[in-house]
C-alpha cells in the first residue's frame, strides 16, 4: 500500500484562475483533511465548478497551486483515485445500464473478472441490479441519477467530487442519495460537494462560503450560523452572498 505522508487530501495555496478578463478564482487557500465531508457553498458563478475542475486536473490554474493527495495538479497519477459527478448525466442513451458502467470501468483500466465483480457490487449498492439490462433511454430520471453514480464509483475512488448532486431530484431520491454519500464517507471516501442548496450543505461537516472567486469563510454549519447570527444556513448564506459580511 502507498504510504501517505501528507495530512491533507487537498491543499491549495493562493490558487487563482482567470479566463481572459474574468477572475473565476482569486487567491484561494484551502486545506481539506482526508475523510472529510466538505461543502463548497456559493451563488451561481462563484467559482465552485472551476475549483473542482482544477482539483480534478481538468484545468490548469493561472496562479498558485493545488495539490491533491500530495501531488500538484494536474497529475495523471491522481486520476484513478478521483471520481467526479458533474451536474449533467454522462450516460449513453442507447446502451444498457450495465454496458454504461462497464464502459467507465474499462476507461479506468479495470478488466476481466475483477471488473465484472466491481460492476456487480456497484449495481447492487445503487439498487440497479434488477434493471441492469434496461436501455438507458427507457429508464426514469431517478434511475439515470443512480446509474450516473454507478459509473462514477465503479473504480472505487478515494476522493469524490459531487457537483450539485441532488438538484432536480425528488425528496425521496435526495434522501436516498445522501444516505449513500454518508455510507461512502463512513467507508473513508473524502467527499467534496458543490452546492447552493441549503439542504445539501447541512449534510456536510464543514463548509466554505465562496463568492466572486474568493473563499469568504469556512466552518461547520453550526459555526457559520453562529458567526452570522442567523438561525439557518439559508439566511447565513444570503448575508454572505449579498456582501453583508
Ligand atoms: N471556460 C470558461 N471560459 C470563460 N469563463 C468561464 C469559464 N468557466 C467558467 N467561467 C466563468 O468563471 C466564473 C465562475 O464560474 P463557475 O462555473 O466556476 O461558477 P459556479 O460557482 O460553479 O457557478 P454555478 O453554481 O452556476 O455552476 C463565471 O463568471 C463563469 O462565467
Amino acid at each position: 500500500m502507498e504510504k501517505r505522508t501528507e495530512e491533507y487530501i487537498i491543499d491549495c495555496s493562493a490558487l487563482s484562475m482567470r479566463f481572459g478578463k474574468i477572475t473565476a478564482l482569486d487567491n484561494v487557500d484551502l486545506k481539506i483533511p482526508y475523510g472529510e465531508n466538505y461543502g463548497l457553498l456559493g451563488p451561481n458563478g462563484a467559482g465552485k465548478t472551476t475549483l473542482i475542475r482544477i482539483l480534478c486536473g481538468l484545468l490548469k490554474p493561472t496562479g498558485g497551486s493545488a495539490s491533491v493527495m500530495g501531488r500538484r495538479q494536474p497529475d495523471r497519477r491522481n486520476n484513478l483515485s478521483i471520481g467526479y459527478m458533474t451536474q449533467m448525466d454522462a450516460l449513453y442513451s442507447d446502451l444498457t445500464i450495465r454496458e454504461n458502467v462497464r464502459f467507465f470501468a474499462s476507461l479506468y483500466g479495470q478488466q476481466g473478472h475483477e471488473r465484472e465483480k466491481c460492476i456487480d457490487d456497484i449495481l447492487d449498492i445503487t439498487r440497479l441490479s434488477d434493471r441492469q439490462n434496461s436501455i438507458v433511454s427507457t429508464i426514469s430520471g431517478g434511475m439515470r441519477k443512480r446509474a450516473s453514480m454507478a459509473c462514477v464509483l465503479v473504480h472505487r475512488p478515494k476522493l469524490l467530487f459531487l457537483d450539485e448532486p441532488t438538484v432536480g431530484v425528488d425528496p425521496q431520491l435526495r434522501c436516498e442519495l445522501w444516505k449513500y454519500f454518508h455510507y461512502l464517507n463512513n467507508e473513508g471516501v473524502t467527499l467534496i460537494v458543490s452546492t447552493h442548496v441549503m439542504d445539501e450543505a447541512e449534510h456536510c461537516n464543514r463548509l466554505a462560503f465562496i463568492r466572486d472567486g474568493r473563499k469568504l469563510i469556512e466552518g461547520s454549519p453550526a459555526e457559520l450560523k453562529e458567526y452570522t447570527s442567523c438561525d439557518n444556513l439559508e439566511a447565513a448564506f444570503m448575508k454572505f452572498s449579498e456582501g453583508g459580511q
